[in-house]
C-alpha cells in the first residue's frame, strides 16, 4: 500500500530516518508530561520513533483518511491512538485533563494557525517539538530588531523558551518542498504567568504588529492610550523594536497601572 502525497494537505513525507529519529529524541519531558500528541503522522515515519519511548503515551491526529487507513494497517500499536480529523478543530481533551507535548512535521501551509491554536491551550502544552518552513521557524525564534520578528515571535516567546535546533534540506522529503525546513523546540517558561493581563497583552502585541510600519503611538490609538502609556519611551518606536519584557511593561501602562519608566 502506498499513500500518494497530497499537495493541498501539505504532505511531504520524510524519507531520512535519521532525521526522524533526531526530531523524536528532542522530546525532553520538560514540565513532566506523559502524553504526546503528534500532529500529521502521515505514513508514520516520525511516529515509529515515538512509540518505543515507553516514558510517553502517544496519540496522533491526522486529517487524511488514506494516511489513517495506512497507519491502521501498518502500525498495529497505534490502533486506538489515532484521531482522524483536523487538529485545528479538535477540543483539547484527547488526554483528559492531563498536560501533553505536541510534536510533528507540521503541514507548512497551516503552521501559523497551529501555533495560534497551541497558544490558546498553552497551559496544557509544556513542550512543542516541530519541523516547519525554515523562515517561519527562524521568525518564531528571532528577537527584536529582526525583520522576521512578529506577532507569533512575541506571543510564543512570552510563554515559551524557544530554540532553533537544526536545518533540514528539501531532498530528504517525498516530494521535496520548494523551501528548506527548520526544527525548533518550545519549552514552557518557568514563569507561569506574565506580570500583566494576558488578554490585554495579546491585544497590544497584535495591534502593534498589525500596523508594524506605524509608531506605537498611532498603531495603539484604537485601543485607547492612557496618559502613562502616551508619555512612555515606547510611543515613538515600532512594534518590531520591542522585546517581550517591553510589551509587558507597555501593557501595564495601557492598563493604567503603575508600570513606571524602568
Ligand atoms: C509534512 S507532512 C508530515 C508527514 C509525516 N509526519 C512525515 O514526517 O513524513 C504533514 C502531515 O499533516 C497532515 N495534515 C495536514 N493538515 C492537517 C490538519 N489540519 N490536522 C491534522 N493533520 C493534518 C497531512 O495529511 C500530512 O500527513
Amino acid at each position: 500500500m502506498y499513500v500518494k502525497p497530497k499537495k493541498n494537505l501539505g504532505q511531504h513525507f520524510l524519507k531520512d530516518l535519521s532525521i526522524a529519529r533526531r526530531i523524536a529524541e528532542l522530546l525532553s519531558g520538560h514540565g513532566t508530561y506523559r502524553n504526546v500528541l503528534e500532529i500529521g503522522p502521515g505514513t508514520g515515519v516520525l511516529t515509529q520513533f515515538l512509540l518505543p519511548q515507553t516514558a510517553y503515551s502517544v496519540k496522533v491526529v491526522e486529517i487524511d483518511h488514506e494516511s489513517v487507513v495506512y497507519l491502521r494497517e501498518t502500525v498495529p500499536a497505534l490502533q486506538n491512538r489515532i484521531i482522524e480529523g483536523d487538529f485545528l478543530n479538535l477540543k483539547p481533551d484527547y488526554f483528559g485533563d492531563e498536560p501533553f507535548a505536541v510534536i510533528g512535521n507540521f503541514p507548512y501551509n497551516i503552521s501559523s494557525q497551529i501555533f495560534f491554536r497551541i497558544l490558546d491551550i498553552r497551559d496544557r502544552v509544556p513542550e512543542v517539538v516541530c519541523m516547519l518552513q525554515r523562515e517561519v521557524a527562524q521568525r518564531i525564534a528571532s528577537g527584536p530588531g529582526n525583520k522576521d520578528y512578529g506577532i507569533l515571535s512575541v506571543l510564543l516567546q512570552a510563554w515559551y523558551d524557544i530554540r532553533y535546533e537544526f536545518t533540514v534540506e528539501p531532498e530528504v522529503f517525498n516530494p521535496p518542498p520548494k523551501v528548506h525546513s527548520g526544527v525548533i523546540t518550545l519549552r514552557r517558561n518557568a514563569v507561569a504567568q506574565l506580570a500583566c493581563d494576558e488578554r490585554k497583552f495579546t491585544q497590544v502585541v497584535k495591534a502593534g504588529f498589525n500596523q508594524r510600519r506605524k509608531t506605537l503611538r498611532n498603531a495603539l490609538k484604537p485601543l485607547g492610550l492612557t496618559e502613562a502609556a502616551a508619555d512612555s519611551r515606547f510611543m515613538d518606536k515600532r512594534a518590531e523594536q520591542l522585546s517581550v519584557a517591553d510589551f509587558v511593561h507597555l501593557t501595564t501602562l495601557m492598563e493604567g497601572g503603575k508600570g513606571g519608566e524602568g
